[in-house]
């Protein structure tokens, strides 16, 4: 057995730092586990001669800027990617294969768009894949699903899997602080992604809900077939109403199999004060699984920053470690089981908020329900705002269980009422609020 082994990291940014920090300070705890030490040999950056605060004497780490020097270093066994981007990455870890590297990244718009090539160039080699830290940061979620739930079947995954647009809906709804503050915050603590858009608009969260989505229902889910919203259009308005009917305002990833369809989204939702991801704030993270045995159970820790990141990253190379001891190779890939069908509207099932305005006269809420009735949707929840001023009121209603397409069909109807002036907002409703 080697004395160490050697690890080679591309990128030695916020989640990198963190890996160079764990290694140092549990090289006691990793060498009793393995039986061996971990040493990360060097280190792949655009600007070596930078000055980083890594540790002493930059932990005895040689920066390069050249990747080749990492992938041809015979020494080096473990490359852990953890530049992000995603062609230069991909390129990356395919010359690692074929240098019979295991590998271990955190970039989920990789393994979102390219996880089944990189599967399949990882079993051609014989190496490993692991990519734990790619979904909710310090959670361990993957191993969750694959190892946790292996003899469950998982119906339905709710997750709050982006920190970055869950610390600005916290710091907004809770601090009233503005929208751009609160992203510069999240920014300035290193949740954000280089490009923040990816963030706000929900493609962060999609990419996480794909690899959620493929793992546990055995089906292989591609980042198109998850449709998505960001948080951008999210109105104050939306935030104080829901509060004021019992709901809170997140950005819910939704995976849900019925053993023959599957559906997978990211949205803004309201989500019941009583369901437990309503109290999931700042930049936490966490996914509530509805499996066939296990009932319930909720998974809840830091979704992103350096150390829980790293620690996610460190799982998986000590996950490497053990299987090149033993002589195996594994990795986070669960062969499709099933072959992908997915729910259109007419079976993809909830209760919805639906916020409108509508002149303020006798009988007018009556024709209102009535359309909606039409498509057998009733009200759970009704909330008039009436102005004198304007003679419009504001109207929030919060539907029964109902299919998408049914309301889709019941809003063009409703549109076309002369009395409705404008439909502001449309959202999903999770989970019952108190009376
Ligand atoms: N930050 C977080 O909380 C989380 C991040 N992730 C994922 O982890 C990965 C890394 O994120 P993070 O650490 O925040 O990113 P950073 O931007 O902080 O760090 C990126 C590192 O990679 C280096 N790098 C990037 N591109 C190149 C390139 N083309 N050539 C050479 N070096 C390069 C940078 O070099 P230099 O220092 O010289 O610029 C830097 O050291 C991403 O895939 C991200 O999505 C996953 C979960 C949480
Ligand atoms: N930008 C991401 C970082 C971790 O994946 C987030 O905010 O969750």
């Amino acid at each position: 057995m080697q004395d160490s082994v050697a690890v080679g990291l591309l990128g030695v940014g916020v989640v990198g730092s963190g890996v160079v920090n764990l290694i140092e300070k549990h090289q006691e705890k990793l060498s009793h586990q393995l039986g061996c030490g971990v040493r990360v040999k060097s280190a792949l950056v655009r600007n070596p001669d930078k000055v980083r605060d890594i540790g002493a004497d930059m932990n005895g780490i040689t920066l390069t800027a050249d990747a080749d020097a990492i992938l041809d270093d015979p020494e080096i066994d473990v490359v852990v990617e953890v530049m992000g981007g995603i062609e230069e990455a991909r390129e990356s870890i395919l010359k690692a294969f074929a240098s019979k590297k295991h590998v271990v990244t955190a970039n989920k718009d990789l393994v979102a768009l390219h996880g089944g090539e990189l599967h399949e160039a990882a079993e051609e080699n014989n190496c490993d894949l692991y990519y734990e830290a790619s979904v909710a940061g310090g959670i361990p979620i993957l191993r969750g699903i694959t190892d946790g739930f292996a003899s469950d079947h998982i119906e339905q995954l709710l997750g709050i899997v982006n920190g970055t647009t869950n610390y600005i809906m916290t710091k907004m709804s809770q601090e009233g602080l503005s929208y751009d503050d609160a992203l510069k915050q999240a920014q300035d603590r290193g949740f954000a992604e280089a490009d923040p858009a990816s963030d706000v608009e929900g493609l962060d969260a999609a990419r996480k809900m794909a690899i959620l989505g493929r793992l546990a229902f055995s089906t292989y889910v591609n980042l198109e077939d998850v449709e998505m919203t960001g948080i951008e259009e999210v109105e104050a308005a939306d935030l104080q109403y829901g509060d004021s009917l019992g709901f809170t305002m997140k950005l819910i990833g939704f995976a849900d199999f019925d053993g023959e369809r599957v559906e997978v989204n990211v949205q803004p939702a309201l989500i019941s004060k009583e369901h437990p991801l309503a109290d999931v704030k700042n930049e936490y993270n966490a996914v509530y699984v509805y499996g066939e045995a296990v009932g319930e159970a909720m998974f809840y820790g830091a979704g992103a920053g350096s150390m829980p990141t790293a620690a996610a990253v460190m799982s998986d190379v000590v996950a490497v470690i053990k299987n090149m001891h033993r002589g195996v190779t594994g990795g986070q890939f669960v062969e499709p089981r099933f072959e992908k069908r997915l729910k259109t509207a007419e079976q993809r099932f909830g209760e919805y908020y639906v916020r409108f305005h509508a002149t303020d006269e006798a009988g007018v809420f009556s024709r209102i329900s009535a359309l909606f009735n039409e498509g057998n949707i009733s009200f759970k929840q009704i909330l008039q705002n009436p102005s004198e001023e304007s003679g419009i009121a504001e109207v929030v209603v919060i539907t029964h269980n109902t299919s998408l397409q049914n309301m889709y069909d019941a809003l063009e109807r409703l549109e076309t009422l002369d009395q409705v002036e404008a439909i502001k907002s449309f959202y999903k409703v999770e989970g019952d609020a108190e009376a």
